[in-house]
């Protein structure tokens, strides 16, 4: 439990999870604790009005000041940037590098979320890896000891100095300041490998891109973009290949979402990888997440959309829906082959899912439209994506509600 002090004449409360009150987190603390100060002397909470002219201690319900965590797991180039940038999207406002900070810092900052990258918990540098012969993916080259710390720090409402890695130099920089957030996100190669820190996640997504596809996408973005030879691509992904296989792709167990990015079906012996199949499989029982379904709850389904309201082009469109088991979970899986011509039209598909957690009719819609120019928006990576964003925002809500159900007591100091 967190002890708040709170002084009846001031309109900022110290709380003893919290250092300095600001605004975000006053306002945070009014919605979760219920309180508030008049500067009148008078402090009042779930309507009820108490006098007093001396300070009082409120005893806040259980980790109101806590920090959700999410957890977001896929190897390097696997479109975790662009999840990101979807999510906090949802929650409104952009987000930001700390201000002033290290400009090659990892970190982004929004006024709900703050996203940490979890390379910034590499021990051995560039060179110290390429001493040692060990890949950034080798639990040795990390220090989980130090990542548990910090997470469980900052969900406890305490502010840490987290390490940067330099991705641009290729060495461990000062460390920046984390305060906590209301939705903190730790993405990267392994949220999910140390059983400490993936006890701390309030919910996990592993993004799991068949080799096919990873492929893909790396020549495109690192030929065209960054000047690799095909060669040299090839190579990193072979070398890469154990490790991922030993350390990475293992954490997909634990996930509570998974998106898996497939070559098409609709094209027999596809090799170009554009047109992509993708899976969105979620864990059945998780707590304050209620899976996504098309049509009917349960059960088996295989849907074409392509007709008088969804205009398809070769290869068209086809989605599916139904229970399975991944990794001895009872799962639901929703799966779209195929993209999108119109997103306008993507309407028609969002009034036939359930469980989307919309705010309004169409926001699944809004949300693919205004972000058209992101990878993978005219298919289901941008979809599913999208709808895990809303889902995390639903999951926070819910988490957030129970929180302030717990009663608040206040006694005299
Ligand atoms: N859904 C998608 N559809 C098509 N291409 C995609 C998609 N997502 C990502 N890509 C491609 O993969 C590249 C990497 O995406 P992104 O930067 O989001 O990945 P990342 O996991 O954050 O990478 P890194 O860890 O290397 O920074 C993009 O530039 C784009 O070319
Ligand atoms: O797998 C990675 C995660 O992004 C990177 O390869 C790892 O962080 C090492 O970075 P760099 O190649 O910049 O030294």
């Amino acid at each position: 439990m967190a002890i708040c002090t709170v002084y009846t004449t001031q309109l900022n409360p110290t709380c003893s999870s919290i250092s300095t009150p600001t605004k975000s987190h006053l306002g945070f603390h009014q919605r979760q604790v219920v309180f508030y100060s008049t500067g009148k002397k008078t402090t009042r909470r779930g309507g009820s009005s108490i006098s007093t002219s001396s300070p009082y201690v409120i005893t806040c319900s259980a980790g109101d000041s806590q920090t959700v965590v999410i957890g977001l797991a896929a190897d390097s180039g696997c479109g975790k940037s662009t999840f990101m940038r979807r999510l906090t999207s949802v929650f409104g406002g952009a987000a930001e590098p700390p201000k002033g900070g290290n400009p090659d810092s990892n970190t982004l900052i929004s006024d709900t979320t703050t996203v940490i990258c979890l390379d910034d918990y590499h021990s051995l540098d560039r060179t110290g890896r390429k001493e040692k012969g060990v890949t950034a993916l080798d639990p040795r080259a990390n220090d989980f000891d130090l990542m548990y710390d910090q997470v469980k720090a900052l969900k406890e409402g305490t502010a840490v100095d987290k390490p940067i890695y330099n991705h641009v130099t290729g060495l461990l920089d000062p460390p920046e300041l984390i305060k906590p957030p209301k939705i903190l996100v730790i993405e990267g190669l392994h949220p999910m490998y140390d059983s400490r820190v993936r006890d701390l996640l309030d919910f996990s997504i592993y993004l799991d891109i068949s080799n096919e596809v990873k492929f893909a996408w790396k020549i495109q973005r690192d030929m065209a973009e960054r000047g690799h030879s095909l060669e040299s691509i090839k190579a990193s992904i072979e070398a890469r290949k154990p490790d991922f296989d030993a350390y990475i792709d293992p954490q997909k167990q634990y996930a509570d979402a998974v998106i898996e990015v497939l070559p098409t079906q609709l094209i027999p012996d596809d090799n170009e990888g554009k047109v992509l199949r993708v899976k969105l499989i979620q864990k059945e029982g998780v707590q304050h997440f209620s899976p996504v379904y098309l049509f009917d709850e349960g059960s088996t389904i295989s849907w074409i959309p392509c007709g008088r309201k969804l205009t398809c082009s070769y290869p068209g469109i086809k989605f599916a829906y139904g229970p399975d088991t991944y990794y001895g979970h009872e799962v639901s899986v929703l799966e779209m082959d195929g993209q999108f011509d119109r997103l306008d039209e993507l309407i028609y598909v969002e009034s036939h899912l359930s469980n989307i957690s919309t705010k309004f009719y169409g926001e699944v819609t809004q949300q693919m439209l205004k972000h058209s120019d992101f990878p993978g928006s005219n298919n289901g990576t941008g979809l599913f994506q999208t709808i895990i964003g809303l889902k995390i925002r639903d999951l926070y809500e819910q988490i957030v509600a129970s929180r302030a159900k717990t009663p608040v007591e206040a006694t005299k100091a």
